[in-house]
């Protein structure tokens, strides 16, 4: 039987760009959620989203697992980046652009050399 640990690692193992949040990119249903993946979708690379609201176990273990209390939590190559604070912050500095715009020229990359 698979654990919601598991199940986390899962996720971030296997999604590069990865943003827990409440709500869906098209419907956030919090103005944390909403900022954060609007600065996210605006570096224009595709990302992977999962609701917490429909995955209550993940709300609980989470927080636990990344030692990071709150949603949203945007996770990029197994990494916390952090939460709608430091996304926005390092939207408007433009790191966060590079970051994503990096992140998935390099999965591509080795998606395409496979
Ligand atoms: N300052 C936080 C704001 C996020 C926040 O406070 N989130 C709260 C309210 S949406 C939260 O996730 N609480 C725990 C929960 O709802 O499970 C950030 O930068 O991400
Ligand atoms: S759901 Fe109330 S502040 Fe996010």
């Amino acid at each position: 039987m698979s654990t919601t640990i598991d199940n986390i690692k899962q996720q971030i193992g296997e999604n590069p760009i990865l943003i827990y949040m409440k709500g869906s990119p098209q419907l956030p249903q919090c103005g944390f959620s909403a900022q954060a993946v609007q600065a996210l979708m605006s570096c224009g690379e595709r990302f992977a989203f999962v609701n917490i609201l429909d995955n209550p176990d993940i709300r609980t273990e989470l927080p636990k697992y990344a030692n990071w209390p709150t949603f949203p939590q945007l996770w990029v190559d197994g990494e916390l980046v952090g939460g709608c604070d430091i996304i926005v912050e390092m939207y408007q500095n433009g790191e966060l652009e590079t970051l994503i715009k990096q992140t998935a020229a390099k999965h591509n990359q080795a998606s395409s050399d496979a």
